[in-house]
C-alpha cells in the first residue's frame, strides 16, 4: 500500500538550493536532440555547469570527472545507447551519481527494454512523468508519445516499487510532483500547466535533478529543491509572458533569480 504523502521540508530544500549554487556542479548530459540547448541554459540559470559530451569514445572519460550524469532517452539511437552504457559504467566505477529520464518508455519497445536494462546499474534518481514511471515499473503506462496520460498520483505504487527494487529515489512529475523512496513520499504541489506547453521542461528538470545529486547536499532535500524551483519559476513566469516563447524566456530568468528563501516563503507551512 502506498504511504500517505507528506509535504516536503521547504527549509531543508532552501539550504540545498544554496549548496547547489555554491558548488556549481558539472553535469554531464546525454540527452535528446530536442531539449539539449534548453537543458544547458536551464542548468546555467540554476547555477550548474552543463556539458554535453556525446561520443562513445569520450563519454566514459567525462562521466568519471563530472559531478553527476544525466541519461535521457528521448531521441535514443544506437550510437547514443553505446555512449550511455560507457558513461554509466564509468560513473558507477568512480561514484558519479546518475539520473535516468525514461522519455516515452511504455510507448515504444526498444527504449523500454533499454531503460529496464539500465535499472540494473542503480540510478541515483529516476525522473519521469506518470505514464513513464508506471511503464518502467512493468505496468501498462503507455503515454501519448512523450506526454503522460495519467496523473502523477496514479504512479505512486510504481514509483515505490522502483525505489525498493533499485535503491533509487523516484521523482514523478505532474500537477503535483512526488518524490518517492522506499520509506516515504513527499509532495511538491504547485507550478502551472504552462510548463507543459514548452517542450523539455521535464527533461531540463531531470538535468537539475542530476545537479542536485552532485551538489553535496542531502539528496532528498536537493531533489525536492529543484522540483520546487521549477514549479515556482513557472508560477512567476506565467503572468510575465504572452505565450510559449516569452514563457520559456521568463522561465529561464526566474530560474536564475529565485533563491532558497523564495522556496521557503512559498512552501514553508
Ligand atoms: N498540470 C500541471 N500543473 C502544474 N505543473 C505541472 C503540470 N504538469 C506538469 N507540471 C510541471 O511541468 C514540469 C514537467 O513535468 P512533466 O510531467 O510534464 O514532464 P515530462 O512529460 O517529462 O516533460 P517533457 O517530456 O516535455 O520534458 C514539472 O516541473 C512539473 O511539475
Ligand atoms: C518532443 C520530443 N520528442 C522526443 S524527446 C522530446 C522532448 C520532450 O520529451
Ligand atoms: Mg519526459
Amino acid at each position: 500500500m502506498t504511504l500517505p504523502a507528506q509535504t516536503f521540508d521547504a527549509r531543508a530544500a532552501a539550504a540545498a538550493l544554496a549548496a547547489l549554487r555554491a558548488s556549481a556542479p558539472l553535469v554531464h548530459c546525454l540527452t535528446n536532440q530536442v531539449v539539449s540547448n534548453f537543458t544547458a541554459n536551464v542548468l546555467l540559470a540554476a547555477g550548474a555547469a552543463p556539458a554535453m559530451v556525446v561520443a562513445e569514445e569520450e563519454a566514459g572519460e567525462f562521466a568519471a570527472l563530472a559531478s553527476a550524469l544525466l541519461i535521457n532517452v528521448g531521441t535514443l539511437e544506437r550510437p547514443q545507447a553505446a555512449a550511455m552504457r560507457a558513461a554509466i559504467g564509468a560513473a558507477n566505477l568512480t561514484g558519479t551519481p546518475w539520473v535516468l529520464d525514461p522519455v516515452a518508455v511504455g510507448a515504444l519497445g526498444w527504449r523500454t527494454a533499454f531503460c529496464r536494462e539500465l535499472l540494473a546499474f542503480s540510478p541515483a534518481v529516476i525522473r519521469g512523468n506518470a505514464s513513464e514511471i508506471i511503464a518502467l515499473a512493468g505496468g501498462t503506462g503507455a503515454g501519448r508519445g512523450v506526454d503522460s496520460t495519467a496523473q502523477s498520483d496514479a504512479a505512486l505504487e510504481a514509483a515505490r516499487a522502483l525505489a525498493r527494487e533499485h535503491g533509487s529515489l523516484v521523482l514523478v512529475t505532474g500537477a503535483t510532483d512526488y518524490l518517492v523512496d522506499a520509506h516515504a513520499v513527499r509532495a511538491i504541489a504547485g507550478g502551472t500547466p504552462r510548463l507543459q506547453q514548452v517542450t523539455g521542461t521535464g527533461c531540463a528538470l531531470s538535468a537539475l535533478v542530476a545537479a542536485a545529486c552532485g551538489c553535496g547536499a542531502p539528496r532528498m532535500d536537493a531533489v525536492a529543491a529543484v522540483s520546487a524551483l521549477m514549479k515556482l519559476a513557472g508560477e512567476r513566469a506565467a503572468p510575465e509572458s504572452r505565450g510559449s516563447g516569452s514563457f520559456a524566456v521568463a522561465l529561464l530568468d526566474e530560474l536564475g533569480t529565485l533563491g532558497g528563501e523564495d522556496l521557503a516563503a512559498r512552501w514553508f507551512a
